[in-house]
């Protein structure tokens, strides 16, 4: 943990001239996610983080695109697939935990993850903000996918989590990870467990670095409630889709700063 948030904080402490040789914006070519920079911009009045972020696939392995994994610092590489490689075991423990907790075979979760399920990491740096009570770090959102390993900046506090309308401090504690479920999780478990509503507020006097693992099941599944947790007294809550329209439509409607599970709630 400690090496990959050094590696991440060498990254992004070096000039932006050196950053952008793993731009996500290359000239000629149509907006992509993967790599440095920010998210895509849709609309005139979208309302902007303040954050830069560097995402990069991790699964499937043969996805992953080297072109915009950092060469700086030299170990970034070697960390991250390290990491990496313990997190889709964290990834396996908790969805079997989740599985066993509402009753379902052990592996229902993990044998929804074929090879072609994805991974991704999601490296958010926050630097100081001169007007944290005009702008958020990253806006209410929650994440998409079937859960997220969150590491923190183990010093700067800043993520908030939304219960009954009411935003709490997440609190920092050093070799901590948070696991938030992902809409894909709350779709698949009829809305039992849900997923959280969250933020990331600024600050004056500090950077803030954070990293986002988050997995999803391959884009042509059919995202559904699983059959065991579905009967007449409590029906889907869900509309079914597959995957990869979830994704799109997820994509849509974060960066208006919208959740697109509500609406697909029956
Ligand atoms: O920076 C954080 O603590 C949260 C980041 C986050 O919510 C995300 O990347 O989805
Ligand atoms: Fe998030």
């Amino acid at each position: 943990m400690d090496a990959m948030m050094s590696a991440s904080r060498e990254f992004f402490r070096q000039p932006s001239e050196e950053k952008k040789k793993c731009s996500n914006l290359v000239e000629g070519k149509p907006f992509e996610i993967e790599g440095y920079g920010n998210d895509k911009t849709v609309t005139q009045d979208q309302i902007l983080d303040w954050q830069d972020r560097l995402h990069l696939t991790l699964e499937p392995e043969d996805e992953r695109n080297f072109g915009k994994w950092p060469s700086y610092p030299e170990s970034f590489r070697d960390v991250l697939h390290e990491y990496a490689s313990r997190t889709k075991g964290i990834r396996d423990l908790i969805l079997r935990s989740i599985a066993n907790l509402l009753e379902l075979d052990e592996d229902y979760f993990v044998n929804q993850l074929s090879n072609k399920a994805t991974g991704f990491a999601r490296f958010n740096y926050y630097p100081p903000c001169p007007r944290p009570d005009l702008v958020l770090g990253l806006k209410s959102h929650s994440d998409g996918g079937l859960l997220t390993i969150l590491l923190v900046d183990e010093d700067v506090g800043g993520l908030q989590v939304q219960r009954d309308g009411k935003w709490y401090n997440v609190p920092t504690k050093p070799y901590t990870l948070v696991i938030n479920l992902g809409d894909c999780m709350e779709i698949m478990n009829n809305g039992i467990f849900r997923s959280p509503i969250h933020r990331v507020v600024t600050n004056a006097e500090k950077e803030r670095l954070s990293l986002a693992v988050s997995y999803r099941v391959d884009g042509e599944i059919v995202l559904e409630p699983a059959s065991g947790l579905v009967d007449d007294k409590r029906p889907s809550r869900y509309k079914k889709l597959k995957t990869k329209d979830f994704v799109v439509g997820l994509i849509e409607h974060f960066l208006q700063g919208k959740r697109f599970i509500e609406t697909l709630k029956i």
